[in-house]
């Protein structure tokens, strides 16, 4: 379940009772993230943290080791349709100056889902930063031949990673 709500913490037991596997909230919608990762172990989810385009990533980073996935938005929360945002992917991975990389390089079993404006024409640059998981809606809502553009996105994907694991 993605919680693109505010104070995440109460719906936590309720989701778990509904049968929810994992749980992602945003860290800008809490103040106590750890506490937050804690209870939902302790309902017996997986725990996901979404960070908006404004957060950067090193507000994440800290909770990396604690979470299974990482979810980098490439749109505002609000509303399906809306233009895929490029310059989120040096969160998933870029060499800065310092030579430092991203959520990637530095976690290289997180799960990293990117959200919002995800089709065939920006999957690759997902895929080729790091993204394992991928939210798209209008891309394939709006496609006359919905089958053939998930099998796309897929197939993108699991290529880059493969090629990941052979260069590592
Ligand atoms: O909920 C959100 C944004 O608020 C996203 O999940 C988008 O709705 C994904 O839809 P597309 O951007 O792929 O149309």
């Amino acid at each position: 379940m993605h919680m693109m709500v505010s104070r995440p913490e109460q719906w936590v037991k309720p989701m778990a009772v509904a049968g929810a596997n994992q749980y992602t909230f945003h860290l800008e919608a809490t103040e106590n993230p750890g506490a937050l990762i804690k209870d939902i172990r302790e309902n017996g989810m997986k725990v996901g943290l979404a960070i908006k385009p404004g957060t950067t990533v090193e507000y994440l980073a800290p909770w990396a080791n604690q979470i299974d996935m990482a979810l980098v938005m490439t749109v505002e929360p609000g509303f399906g349709g809306q233009k895929f945002m490029e310059d989120m992917m040096p969160k998933v991975k870029e060499v800065f100056g310092s030579g430092v990389h991203w959520l990637r390089t530095q976690f290289p079993s997180l799960d990293i889902e990117v959200d919002g404006g995800v089709g065939p024409d920006t999957i690759h640059k997902c895929a080729e930063a790091g993204a394992n998981m991928i939210v798209s809606g209008s891309a394939i809502m709006r496609s006359e031949d919905p089958r053939s553009v998930i099998n796309l996105l897929r197939n993108v994907c699991s290529e880059a990673a493969q090629k990941r694991s052979l260069d590592r």
